[in-house]
């Protein structure tokens, strides 16, 4: 799980006629000029959503895709920075917050609302895209972002019309299936989010099929169908998957049939005649929370104090001098070592990874490190706890 590519098959070129972008422009003479596909990829936390976006904005596929990536607990510019591409434009990427453009001619961004504004203000400084790319929280439910896109004439700026193309889903192979069981497991009338997100979806991928053996894959598989029997399912590994499939696949073209049973595809709005679950606050309704620290440069031995802290949390679900449970589901961050070496903390529950950073990787690090987690029990004690470690 490291951020550098080197070991990795080199990306494959695309057609152009392999990825059907060919939105309807139709001869409606009222209709804008362009029409801007937008997909929405969603997914549970770690599941690999930014992995296939990093792969997706440095691939040469020919085509200026904006991604944007609207992150919980902060840590969008974690993601943006170690995207591992200097911009056109500023070589040095020190002007990175807003947006990154890269060699190929897409742009990422991190926006912290559901993408509308960004989105038109890209547009206006950057000119039209031929695809938009949206990436959710991984505690998001794709349906009521969906809703906002899918037809909706508020959005046709009279430059471009965004259309909302599909709904995304990323699968983890190594948690997905005890997630679906957890959240099935609620017993109440929430329905948890790693259900809404396969259930809502138009195209699913197993991702980190190199991690499970092949009856993990084919029972986490067999979970998935039974919860979202129409979409398509397709094995990954770091996202890596032709375009064509996930892209340009036209899934909102059609208007959604309403019957009894609601089909996967359907997006909830306020317009629907059927009863829908409570519209309830997701992070708050599972106690789930981010905290966030920040710090300077770090000596070895504070390097080794941060390994330790996190093995006690992630492993043993402990955190020094706090007595109550901690719940790590997801760790992010950047800081840097005395020696000026750039390190990246990633974790998925349990497991977890501190890569060091070449130094052409490193560009548009800032020396003042920042430790993201996501999780449940993340009180003010499990922050001063972290900082005696790191600051
Ligand atoms: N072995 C392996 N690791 C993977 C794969 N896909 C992603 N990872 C690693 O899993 C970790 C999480 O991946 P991300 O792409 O950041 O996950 P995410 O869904 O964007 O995470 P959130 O935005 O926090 O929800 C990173 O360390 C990735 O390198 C895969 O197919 N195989």
């Amino acid at each position: 799980m490291s951020f550098s590519d080197s070991e990795e098959e080199p990306p494959l070129l695309l057609e152009h006629e392999d990825v059907a972008l060919d939105v309807d422009t139709t001869n409606d003479e009222t209709a804008p000029s362009t029409r801007v596909p937008l997909t929405i990829i969603c997914g549970f936390l770690g599941a690999g959503k930014s992995t296939l976006l990093k792969r997706i904005l440095t691939e040469r596929h020919g085509y200026r895709i904006a991604v944007i990536m609207n992150e919980f607990g902060g840590t969008a510019d974690i993601e943006a920075k170690t995207i591992n591409v200097s911009s056109t434009e500023d070589p040095t990427a020190e002007n990175t917050e807003e947006f990154l453009e890269l060699a190929n001619g897409c742009l990422c961004c991190s926006i912290k609302d559901s993408g509308v504004a960004a989105i038109e203000k890209l547009m206006q400084r950057k000119g039209a895209f031929d695809y938009i790319l949206l990436e959710t929280t991984g505690l998001a439910d794709p349906g009521p972002i969906a809703a906002k896109f899918w037809k909706n004439e508020e959005y046709a700026t009279g430059l471009v019309d965004i259309v909302l193309d599909g709904v995304i889903c990323v699968v983890d192979a190594v948690f997905g299936q005890s997630q679906m069981q957890e959240d099935h497991a609620t017993g109440d009338l929430h329905i948890g989010e790693s259900l809404r997100q396969i259930g809502g979806s138009d195209v699913i991928l197993l991702n980190k099929v190199d991690l499970v053996d092949s009856q993990q894959l084919e029972e986490t598989e067999s979970v998935i169908r039974q919860i979202n029997p129409a979409a398509p399912i397709h094995k990954t590994i770091k996202g890596q998957i032709d375009l064509k499939h996930i892209i340009g696949i036209a899934a909102f073209r059609n208007p959604p049939i309403t019957s009894e049973s609601t089909p996967p595809t359907h997006v909830h709005s306020e317009d629907c005649d059927h009863s829908h679950v409570p519209k309830l606050n997701h992070y708050e309704l599972r106690g789930i929370s981010s905290l966030q620290v920040t710090c300077g440069l770090l000596s070895q031995e504070r390097l080794n104090k941060l390994d330790e802290w996190l093995r006690n949390a992630l492993w043993e679900d402990r955190v020094v001098g706090v007595s109550s449970e901690v719940k790590i589901m997801r760790c992010k961050g950047a800081f840097t070592s005395e020696e000026g070496i750039h390190r990246v903390l990633q974790g998925v529950r349990n497991m977890y990874e501190i890569s060091q950073l070449e130094a052409t990787e490193s560009i548009g690090i800032p020396d003042t490190g920042k430790i993201v987690l996501i999780g449940k029990g993340l009180n003010e004690d499990v922050r001063k706890s972290l900082e005696s470690v790191v600051t």
